[in-house]
């Protein structure tokens, strides 16, 4: 081991003149790495006698700054833990970049202004083919801790100095940079290297657990960029059922709001009529993925339920399911329509699917018809689960357009960035992530047919523009694509959104909506057509129960209470709790118990009952009662109608088709009543 005592170093000076005039010597003595630095910092033509470096200008030394900003702030705290240690004593460190650039200087005020001189700076480079060989540039050009002593430095004006530099390396190993400890050489001993290297450890550990923390926060970024650029709604739950994300889709559909809902148990919010409620902690579920169409209440809540598809998909590590569950959503519509994609965009619905026989019904069945035998756009408008989609599919079916297909497309349910493509297409290789082959939209798509823009007042202000040209032109251009097509297209939209409101808040452009409403069906809320919720009712049960076999009826006061009900959910609302309750029913009746609660609550029982209660109040709930007042009333009807079906559905106030129902269950034969 070399004594750095003064023998050495009257050695070392004596090699360094040979060195520097190209003469012989014997340089065996030396510590090889620092004989072989000399001989770099020869070719590269520094000069021994002269301090000269490069110095980066203010703004590049802004660039390195930043583009070092991670490294400088976690090696900050470790210069200035060392130099407590060795402060007042004359010592600086120094912290450079892979290329050799001072990022940091942290020492005693008067040796940091001692080395400008020296040119010591924040900027300047200490790379071995400026300064020669000195610890940042020796170190750095072998990848090693070293420590140079003063006369071990190729550069005059450096050998009063001892340093000691060790490399900076990330997580993936490559060097970063280098840290340095620069003294008096009288001040230095052969531990101040350990301290620099123990110091660089640290930093190095650091660097890995901040870098563990960026991929994470990369990778959160990430995850909620795919949350949101699906079309369902997504929620993931911890494995104590704590909502951990939702993206916006859930949010909008469950009506929560993410301050409300992050880290609460689900089922302190939402409750679903399914077993599969108790199996949703991990410790006894079956493993089966849930996924169909689910009611959804809320807890502690007024609101009415909602009804999506669901599905529940459990995260677990090497098929072990403890890791947190994927709850996705989807609109039961828009598995439909997915559905009628794949079987080739038919509408199923026709005006006789439409049930309701009030005033307001029939008028706007008629409004319907007349917008069937005409070709001009149509827009629908109406609360939501009133029937829009139903009212669209019978007005194309209706229509000189139903041999085409019908296309729908929920504008408010695509991502922002995805409506203009699924609407107009695009060409091969337009865009990242685009299909190879480019891709038609659902305008050729519907081309001979019917597109149905669902949720129009949700479409973005750009993609109304293009929507506009299209309407004017009649013409579509692919994303990418050089030429329009001419399309024949009949166009159905649809809103519920208060449409004038939309224009005057500029969300809505006026020239379109006047393009779009040339034709205006306004489909009433359910709470403006009670007369409809009875046979709506009875519709719903006999659909529902047909493939399950079960002939279930609804009792009399079932009827009242529906009827005095708001629906803010619409037809869709009733049609759900009528599910549930056929569901939840163990015999075949459906009682007031059997409907949600909010539903009964309020309910006010009619002091004069209507004709219509009064024949509903008769219906079997313990079989048939000739004498009973409804059956005598049915028989009253016929009698004093001479047997005809309009007139007697009339007085009684129900509609043709329950009238029928109602005969065949009582064995009535209309025809004898005729004169
Ligand atoms: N008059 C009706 N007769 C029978 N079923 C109906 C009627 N109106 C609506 N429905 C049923 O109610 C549900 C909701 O209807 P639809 O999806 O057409 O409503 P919507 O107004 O388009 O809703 P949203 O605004 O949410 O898109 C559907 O299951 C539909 O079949």
């Amino acid at each position: 081991m070399i004594q750095f005592d003064h023998e050495y170093m009257e050695r070392l000076n004596a090699a360094w003149e040979h060195f520097i005039a190209y003469k012989d010597f014997d340089y065996s003595f030396m510590r090889p790495e620092i004989l072989e630095s000399w001989k770099r910092s020869r070719d590269f033509q520094v000069n021994p006698y002269e301090r000269k470096t490069e110095i980066l200008n203010s703004e590049d030394i802004h660039a390195r700054l930043a583009a070092n900003s991670l490294l400088i702030e976690t090696v900050r705290p470790y210069m200035e833990r060392l130099y407590s240690i060795v402060e007042g004593s004359g010592f600086y460190l120094m912290l450079s970049d892979q290329d050799g650039y001072v990022l940091d200087l942290v020492g005693d005020r008067d040796i940091i202004e001692q080395g400008k001189e020296s040119l010591l700076v924040i900027g300047a480079n200490r790379k071995e083919s400026f300064a020669g060989t000195n610890a940042i540039g020796t170190c750095l050009a072998m990848k090693k801790p070293i420590q140079i002593w003063n006369g071990e430095h190729y550069v005059m004006s450096h050998k009063r100095y001892a340093c000691s530099g060790a490399p900076i390396f990330n997580h993936l190993g490559q060097l970063i940079g280098c840290l340095n400890l620069t003294g008096e050489f009288t001040k230095i001993h052969t531990h101040t290297l350990g301290m620099v290297l123990s110091a660089v450890d640290g930093i190095s550990k650091e660097l890995k657990i901040r870098n563990a923390y960026e991929e994470i926060e990369a990778m959160s970024a990430q995850r909620s960029s795919i949350l949101e650029s699906v079309s369902s709604g997504l929620i993931l739950l911890n494995e104590k059922n704590q909502i951990i994300q939702m993206n916006g889709n859930a949010q909008r559909m469950l009506k929560l709001e993410n301050k409300n809902a992050m880290g609460r148990d689900i089922f302190e919010l939402i409750s679903i009529d399914e077993p599969i409620h108790n199996h949703f902690s991990f410790s006894n579920f079956d493993r089966d993925v849930y996924n169909k169409e689910t009611n959804i209440y809320y807890v502690g809540s007024m609101l009415p339920p909602v009804k999506f598809n669901m599905s529940v998909n459990f995260i677990g590590r090497n098929g072990s399911h403890n890791k947190g569950i994927v709850i996705r959503l989807d609109e039961p519509k828009h598995i439909n329509k997915l559905v009628n994609k794949i079987g080739g965009f038919k509408a199923s619905y026709t005006f006789d699917n439409i049930i309701g026989s009030s005033l307001i019904t029939k008028k706007m069945i008629k409004t319907c018809e007349r917008a069937a035998l005409s070709s001009s756009n149509v827009l629908i408008l109406g609360e939501s689960g009133t029937g829009k989609e139903l009212v669209a599919q019978a007005v194309h079916n209706g229509s000189t357009f139903s041999k085409g297909p019908f296309v729908a497309i929920n504008c408010g349910a695509l991502p922002k960035g995805l409506i203009e493509s699924e609407l107009f297409g695009y060409e091969r290789g337009s865009f990242t992530g685009a299909n190879k082959e480019g891709n038609p939209g659902k305008f050729e798509l519907a081309d001979g047919g019917t597109i149905f823009l669902d949720e129009i007042g949700d479409m973005p202000l750009d993609v109304q523009v293009s929507l506009l040209r299209v309407l004017q032109t009649k013409e579509i251009v692919r994303i990418g694509a050089k030429y329009p097509k001419k399309i024949n297209v009949r166009i159905i939209a649809a809103t519920n959104r208060d449409l004038s409101e939309a224009i005057e808040a500029k969300t809505f452009r006026e020239d379109l909506f006047y393009r779009l409403n040339v034709l205006t069906i306004h489909v009433p809320p359910l709470r403006d057509r009670s007369n409809d919720i009875s046979e709506l009712a009875d519709y719903f049960v006999q659909t529902l129960t047909q493939q399950k076999n079960k002939n279930i009826h609804i009792a009399a006061e079932v009827y009242q209470v529906l009827r005095q009900y708001s629906w803010p959910g619409n037809i869709r609302e009733l049609e759900n709790a009528i599910e549930r309750a056929i569901n939840v029913t163990d015999d075949d009746e459906i009682r007031l118990e059997h409907l949600p609660r909010h539903i009964c609550q309020g309910f006010v029982p009619p002091s004069v009952p209507t004709p219509y209660h009064v024949i509903e109040e008769e219906i079997p709930a313990s079989g048939l009662n000739l004498k009973s007042s409804g059956y005598q009333l049915i028989l009253s009807s016929l009698e004093k109608s001479n047997g005809n079906i309009k007139e007697a559905a009339e007085l009684l106030g129900i509609s043709r088709r329950t009238l029928y129902r109602k005969m065949d269950k009582y064995k009535i034969d209309y025809k004898n009543y005729r004169g």
